[in-house]
């Protein structure tokens, strides 16, 4: 064997098998290039050797990477250890616009000519096909690929030899010209796996672009294993990065002898934070830095305060990959026209946009078919994320893509205030088309928030609108020029705000939109339509008053909102129609927003008791200012002010025929007055602690009132006689008489009027009614919530008759709501 090969003249085999220049890790050209600095991709880079070095593994490691993230200085570092130790077959670093590294046309035979070197025995398999077909090197790639490598390695396996272990290394795959080439390197590849005596792996580098994520998906049986070098975690690369800069900067600090403290460590992780995950980010700072024409320190702090410097010097990476866009030889001049417009309307947007989206989502935004959205984006994978997915969301990997794009002087350039415009726009459109009252078809305007489930939310309020419903504000703002949209702005928020309120509360957003509206007055602080200034102030308090109960129960923006907000108000005014038809008389509310405008008529101090007449035209209230007063239930209208105790009222009670009204005070007297009018008629005097509560029995004879003194006392309404004193084991504060008469039925349990003798068991005297209040803060109405009481409106105490609900609040107002029940 030995002399066989002996025999074959090695020089003019390599004569005819054409090298590409400079493509291996090693090449002169090249020699500026680094390897991996001590420390970092340590976990990585022990993972690949023993792949490489272990039988039972796949056959090819592809290593995939969007743009900068590193991947060349790996395979460089992985094939200066397989040197080392002798276990490197080939490499082959492809390179855009490099001569013969830039195509595939010197692939095969450049790794064969390697590999002879590694593999003496090969030569003679490679003259014998170089004498059969001398014009091998020309022909297809796998004829080249079948004939140089596959065919000699085959050969090999007849005489029985020990199998030896060669990696070839191959990076930048996507450097490699003409897409075709490239998945055909991929589909030949593994079928070195074939070959026995020697046990080939193949270490491949590239970006994650579609040709070779394609040419991967056709190998049969998953025959290879991948890694994506842009997902491993961001802590590890963060601390690789760390570690670069560190030492960069060191060599910067030796070389130009600069103080020790220079940068500090606070500076080193900024330009970390800035960097991650893209080392050619961080590679490209120190690159600007340490340009030995300039200060390092000026320069330094330069850039530190203005990204753009070192945003313009990105070019070199990103340029490549847009002018790819128009590389296609066959397009004419208006289908590249075309392209630039797509690249504007999708690339333009995404890379602008606050949160990203999904390709479906987007496609619904931007009015642009899933499929071509997809298409255009295939051409962008080194820079942005695309997941396969559809629903998932697209991202930029790194920042500097975005401020490279913003700040471009080529046709790629991207006019972020205008296309902040264009958002804007999409938003608003967006919004337009979804938003509606109850869009999510809630069971009742009472339904909770933590009661819908995202399920619900995904489906009536789809991705693009959530975005737009958050975001609108932002891109109008960085559009920075309003004049043309304010009239759109101000007409959308006629019609939608309240609608744009439940969207943000049905996604748990309302505590954004005080800050968001904000942000819009500023927007259009310069402009003279005092109409949307004013809506915009409007709008402002009315959800700062709302946004507890819109968070709980978004629909009762609609109800709670709309009911209780002052009678001017400008949202009550243009969302009028809105209000709920089951209320047919209305709480009066405040002139104005502001709370020392207030000018209802009404107690100064807390209510501390309602009751209406039998008849339901009176309404009487007790209170702290020590007055009562009456009111026209049916204009809501103070009628009378009766004056007198010396204490609060703590309780009032009409008489059955509705002629006489009971008030029991903390002045320890109970009074009877005159409802017609209003005088007083008795004052009962024997109580010797404050009267909590006043009852007068069915025939209207007696009237029983409980007291803090312990004591229930029965009185003759007639002639104001003290009939009886009853002593009790607690403070009555609830009473009424029984049906007949011979009882009390109290809140310490029934009270034996004859006997005195109490009765703990207690009756329940709940009826049920139609209207209640839950909670202290929500009207139910035929056992449903509807409407949620702000504080204010919060009852201190509450009376019902029929359809009609009053409430004494703390604040001294009395309201009332009437129910279409
Ligand atoms: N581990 C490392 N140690 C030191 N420097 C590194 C390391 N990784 C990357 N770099 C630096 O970052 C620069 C960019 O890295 P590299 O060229 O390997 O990225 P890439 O992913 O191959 O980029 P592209 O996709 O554009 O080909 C390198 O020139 C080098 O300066």
């Amino acid at each position: 064997m030995a002399r066989t090969i002996d025999r074959i003249d090695h020089a003019s085999i390599l004569d005819k098998l054409p090298d590409a220049t400079n493509a291996r890790f090693d090449a002169f050209d090249d020699r500026d290039a680094v390897e991996c600095l001590q420390g970092t991709r340590t976990e990585l880079l022990q993972q690949i050797m023993e792949w490489a070095m272990s039988p039972s593994q796949k056959c090819i490691f592809w290593l995939k990477g969007m743009a900068g993230t590193g991947k060349s200085t790996i395979s460089r570092t992985v094939a200066r250890s397989l040197k080392d130790t002798n276990h490197l077959g080939a490499s082959f670093f492809f390179k855009r616009g490099e001569g013969d590294r830039g195509n595939a046309k010197k692939f095969f035979p450049t790794l064969t000519r390697q590999l002879m070197l590694m593999i003496p025995v090969l030569r003679s398999g490679v003259h014998k096909a170089l004498h059969d077909d001398p014009d091998i090197v020309s022909k297809s790639l796998r004829e080249q690929f079948e004939k140089l490598l596959l065919h000699p390695l085959l050969d090999l396996d007849q005489h029985g030899r020990q199998p030896q272990a060669a990696v070839i290394v191959i990076d930048a795959l996507d450097e490699c010209e003409h897409d075709q080439d490239v998945r055909n390197i991929i589909r030949l590849l593994p079928l070195l796996q074939k070959a026995k005596s020697v046990r080939l792996r193949i270490f491949l580098t590239s970006r994650p672009e579609l040709p070779i994520s394609i040419g991967f998906s056709e190998i049969a049986n998953h025959g290879y294993q991948d890694l994506a070098l842009h997902e491993i975690p961001e802590k590890v690369t963060e601390r690789d990065i760390h570690l670069f800069l560190q030492d960069r900067f060191a060599k910067i600090k030796q070389d130009r002898n600069i103080s020790q403290d220079w940068p500090g460590d606070n500076v080193i992780q900024k330009l970390v934070t800035v960097s991650v995950p893209l080392f050619i980010s961080a590679a490209t700072v120190c690159r600007y830095i340490e340009n030995t024409i300039w200060e390092p320190k000026l320069r330094l702090t330069e850039l530190l305060t203005d990204q753009a410097k070192y945003v313009s010097k990105m070019d070199k990476t990103y340029l490549p990959i847009l002018m790819r866009l128009l590389d296609d030889r066959e397009s004419d001049e208006s289908e590249q026209q075309q392209l630039l417009q797509e690249f504007q309307d999708i690339v333009g947007v995404i890379i602008l946009l606050a949160d990203p989206l999904s390709i479906n989502a987007l496609s619904l935004f931007l009015g642009i078919g899933a499929d071509r959205i997809g298409n255009r984006l295939n051409s962008f994978r080194s820079v942005l994320s695309i997941p396969g997915n559809r629903d998932q969301s697209v991202r930029i990997l790194h920042l500097s893509f975005r401020d490279f794009l913003v700040q471009s002087g080529t046709k790629f350039h991207v006019d972020e205030p205008k296309k902040h415009k264009k958002i804007a726009h999409l938003c608003l459109k967006t919004m337009q088309n979804h938003l509606r009252k109850d869009i999510c078809d809630l069971e009742s305007s009472g339904t909770y928030r933590t009661d819908v489930g995202p399920q619900y939310i995904r489906q009536y309020l789809p991705l693009e609108l959530q975005y737009s419903c958050r975001y609108w504000i932002h891109h109008l703002e960085q559009s920075q020029d309003l004049s043309s949209g304010i009239e759109d702005v101000l007409l959308f928020l006629q019609k939608h705000f309240l609608h744009w309120l439940e969207a943000m509360s049905l996604l748990g957003l309302i505590s954004e939109v005080v800050g968001m509206l904000d942000l819009l007055r500023t927007v259009v602080l310069g402009d003279s339509n005092s109409v949307i200034s004013e809506f915009l102030h409007d709008g402002t308090r009315f959800v700062l008053k709302n946004r507890q109960i819109a968070d709980e129960a978004p629909l009762q923006i609609y109800y709670a909102g709309l009911v209780f907000a002052p009678r001017t108000s400008v949202i009550r005014r243009e969302f009028k129609s809105e209000l709920p038809t089951w209320i047919c008389q209305f709480p009066q509310v405040e002139e104005k927003w502001s709370a020392e405008l207030q000018a209802i008529e009404g107690h100064s101090k807390w209510v501390n008791s309602v009751a209406f007449s039998p008849d339901g035209r009176l309404l009487a209230s007790g209170s702290d200012d020590k007055t009562v007063r009456l009111w026209d239930t049916a204009t809501g209208g103070l009628q009378q002010t009766l004056e007198g105790h010396s204490g609060w009222v703590r309780s009032v009670a009409f008489s059955p025929d509705g002629r006489l009204l009971a008030s029991g005070s903390s002045d320890n007297t109970v009074r009877l007055w005159d409802t017609a009018t209003g005088g007083l008629q008795q004052t009962l005097e024997g109580h010797s602690g404050s009267v909590r509560s006043v009852a007068f029995s069915r025939d209207g004879r007696l009237l029983a009132s409980g007291s803090y003194d312990e004591t229930v006392r029965l009185w003759d309404t007639a002639t104001g006689g003290l009939q009886e004193t009853l002593k009790t084991n607690g403070i009555v504060n609830k009473l009424d008489f029984s049906q007949e008469g011979s009882y009390l039925i109290t809140n310490l349990g029934t009270l034996d009027i004859q006997s005195g003798h109490e009765n703990f068991a207690s009756t329940s005297t709940h009826k049920n009614p139609a209207i209640f209040i839950e909670q202290g803060r929500w009207i139910n109405m035929n056992g449903k919530s509807v409407l949620w009481l702000p504080p204010d409106f919060r009852p201190s105490c509450s009376a019902i008759n029929g359809d009609l609900l009053a409430l004494g609040h703390a604040s001294g107002r009395v309201s009332f709501l009437r129910f279409h029940l």
